[in-house]
């Protein structure tokens, strides 16, 4: 074990079960700070997860007032009201179904005319509220964290990038054709993720389990940018089965839990 570095890993047996023990966390997270600083990401991986804490809002009265939010990134030119926009995919997934305040929501603006300047202030914003007390994050085929493709600087804070093609193409699901896909986004940097107090990373699904195994146990090296997560020293890594297909079943300074069925209605 490298010092008191220790990840956790949560196997679970669906996406949806994924999707309730990362919801667990952030409401865990929320019961002991009720005005917690939230990490947000876009994307399919997180939706069950916003499915479950809209769900714990409705049926136990989870609370958003006091919280505050930063995603991830946002890609360049889009605009918030814009549909493809992650301005838009938050409003529509989750801010607008939870009781949390629009003035509490940030994410980088994709508009600004000085992109450097935007993720200057981006980053001082986070540091003003607090800083993040709990980010979440998904993870790209290519082990791509926020838009950090692979040959990021780790000393990164939020900035403009250009999105590799495996990302556009896996990205294009969401839009029309190829071309619409934006080939520049806004995103949090490395150090910025970095800076969390606590990291939730998600995955599901086997096209996620090399990238995941590149995360837990590959080199730390900027061609992997979610590898550099073995550095910080609180991340719980929650999978389902397909995306924890390539982990060595035992992994030092590593603790797996696995959580099968446990489950009752949603
Ligand atoms: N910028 C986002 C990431 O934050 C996200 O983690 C990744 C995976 O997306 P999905 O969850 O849809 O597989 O895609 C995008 O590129």
């Amino acid at each position: 074990m490298k010092g008191d570095v220790m990840m956790r890993i949560i196997i679970t047996d669906s996406y949806r079960q994924m999707g309730r023990e990362a919801a667990n966390m952030v409401a865990g997270q929320l019961y002991l700070k009720p005005d917690s600083v939230l990490g947000l990401a876009t994307g399919s991986t997180p939706l069950p997860m916003y499915r479950r804490l809209i769900a714990l809002h409705r049926s136990l009265g989870l609370d958003f007032s006091e919280v505050t939010t930063f995603n991830l990134d946002e890609y360049v030119g889009m605009a918030p009201d814009n549909p493809q926009s992650y301005h838009y995919f938050m409003n529509e997934n989750f801010f607008s179904k939870v009781n949390i305040r629009p003035d509490h929501t940030y994410l980088p603006d994709g508009m600004a005319e000085d992109l450097e300047a935007e993720g200057h202030r981006y980053d001082a914003l986070i540091q003003q509220k607090g800083g993040i007390d709990l980010q979440v994050l998904g993870i790209g085929q290519n082990a791509h964290i926020g838009f950090n493709e692979p040959d990021v600087k780790f000393e990164a804070i939020t900035h403009c990038v250009e999105l590799d093609e495996e990302t556009i193409r896996a990205n294009s699901r969401f839009f029309q054709r190829l071309e619409d896909v934006p080939r520049y986004a806004i995103s949090m940097g490395i150090k910025t993720i970095m800076m969390a107090r606590r990291i939730l990373l998600l995955a599901n699904g086997a096209n996620k389990a090399e990238a995941v195994r590149k995360a837990v146990c590959g080199s730390v090296m900027p061609e992997a940018p979610a590898s550099i997560l073995q550095l910080h020293r609180d991340v719980t890594v929650i999978l389902d089965r397909a995306a924890a297909a390539r982990l060595p079943a035992h992994l030092e300074g590593t603790k797996i839990l696995y959580k099968g069925r446990m489950d009752h209605a949603e």
